[in-house]
Parts: structure tokens; C-alpha cells; sequence
């Protein structure tokens, strides 16, 4: 999985949210950061079309975000930070089904990769529990498993765990550590990025500075002061 983001600028009106940024994300876990309103989540919307750059171009496996978008969607799934807005079916295995509607499948197909997903995140025996009725951390590993049925190949996530207690940030922390597609990750939880391949740091919707976690971290937390 290769994403390259060539010269990107985003506007929203007069306001330029990114200016300039000219990446290649290949790494496995690669984390993003940065201070509240530095454009981190504006990046991660382009990474799988969800947002189309103002300028310049984000190219997954050298599909264009602007021209292929359905096909990049299938390779690149996003998790939203607040599971609320992604939960749209009312029972648990529904909502998980709901990702597969328009692929080719099955119902047996269907059934047996709601199944496996819903096992793979403990959710197996709240399959026909109404999704509303789920704890926070459920919900965000019920929104992760209707974007994994999918099968994409990198999963970007943002600030997946905000809105949890420290017992389920650790529970979805443990469930991205092992993921086996790609993960990008936006978050102001500094200690989910230890064990991280590359952390990339953005201010003023700038890149200012990618490395390894700690040297990276350290970057942020001394610019933070
Ligand atoms: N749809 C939009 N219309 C207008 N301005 C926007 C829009 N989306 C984002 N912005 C602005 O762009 C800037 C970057 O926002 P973004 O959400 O990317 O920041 P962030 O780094 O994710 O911040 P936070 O850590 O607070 O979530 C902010 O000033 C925000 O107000």
C-alpha cells in the first residue's frame, strides 16, 4: 500500500487548511499529530477521498482520490472519531452487513464475513443487540468492524480513542496494534504511537516533522511548551 499526496493545498473559502504538503505513506502504523486545528483531520479526509485536495493530488496505489474514488474506498477505509456518526444501521449485525451492500456476494458469502469480523472484535454475541445500546467502547469496535468486512488494505483512523475511558482507549489501542492492513492514525493520544514505524507532526497546516516516534514526539511535545 503506497499513498502519495503531491503538493496538496486545501481551502475552505479564504481559509487554506493545508498548505503545501508533499508525502509518501507507505509504513505499516504511521500516526499523525498535532495542535487543534492544524489540519490533521482535514488530511486524513483526503487520504480515501473522503475530501478532494484544492490543489495537488493524493494517489492511492497510483489511483487518483479525485478521479477513482469508489475504488480507493474500497482500499482505504476511515473510522470516525465519533462511532455515532458512522453506526447507521439499528442491530449490531446489520450495521456490520450494511458495509457489504453493493459488492457481489452471496448471502452465505455475506453472512460467513459478518460472522468472522464480529468474532474477531468480541462483538460475536451481541450480534442482534441494538447498536445504540452498546458501551462507547463497543460502538468504536462495532464502526471498525463494519469498515474491516470490507477487507480494505489501510484503515485511517481519527482520534479513534477521544471519546473513550482509559480501559477501552487500551482495548482499541491493543485492536489496532494488531491489525493486520495498514493503519494511520490521528490522535492526541501520544502513547498509542510508541511502537509506531513514523509519526509525522503538523502545525498551520504544515508538515513539521516526520520521523521515528520518539524523535518526533519529542519534537511535539518541546513545540507544545
Ligand atoms: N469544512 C470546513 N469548512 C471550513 N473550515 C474548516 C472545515 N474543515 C476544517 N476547517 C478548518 O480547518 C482547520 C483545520 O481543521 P482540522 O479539523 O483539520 O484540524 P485538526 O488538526 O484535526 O484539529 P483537532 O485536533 O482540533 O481535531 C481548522 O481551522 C478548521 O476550522
Amino acid at each position: 500500500m503506497r499513498i502519495e499526496v503531491r503538493s496538496v493545498y486545501q481551502r475552505f473559502e479564504a481559509f487554506e487548511a493545508l498548505r503545501g504538503i508533499d508525502l509518501v505513506l507507505s509504513e505499516r502504523r504511521i500516526g499523525i499529530v498535532g495542535g487543534n486545528g492544524s489540519g490533521k483531520s482535514t488530511f486524513a479526509r483526503l487520504l480515501n477521498g473522503l475530501l478532494l485536495p484544492s490543489a495537488g493530488q493524493v494517489l492511492v496505489d497510483g489511483l487518483d482520490t479525485a478521479h477513482e474514488g469508489k475504488a480507493v474506498r474500497r482500499k482505504v477505509g476511515f473510522v470516525f472519531q465519533n462511532p455515532d456518526n458512522q453506526i447507521v444501521m439499528p442491530v449490531v449485525e446489520e450495521d456490520v452487513a450494511f458495509g457489504l451492500r453493493g459488492l457481489k456476494l452471496s448471502r452465505a458469502g455475506r453472512e460467513a464475513l459478518v460472522e468472522s469480523v464480529l468474532d474477531r472484535y468480541g462483538l460475536l454475541s451481541l450480534r442482534a443487540h441494538p447498536a445504540h445500546a452498546l458501551s462507547g467502547g463497543q460502538k468504536q469496535l462495532l464502526a471498525l468492524a463494519g469498515v474491516l468486512v470490507t477487507e480494505p488494505d489501510c484503515v485511517v483512523f481519527d482520534e479513534p480513542t477521544t471519546l473513550l475511558d482509559l480501559r477501552n482507549a487500551r482495548m482499541v489501542a491493543r485492536v489496532i496494534d494488531g491489525l493486520a492492513q495498514t493503519a494511520i492514525v490521528v490522535t492526541h493520544d501520544l502513547g498509542l504511537l510508541e511502537r509506531f514505524d513514523r509519526v509525522i507532526v503538523f502545525d498551520e497546516g504544515r508538515v513539521v516533522a516526520d520521523d521515528l516516534p520518539a524523535p518526533a514526539l519529542d519534537f511535539y511535545r518541546r513545540r507544545m511548551q
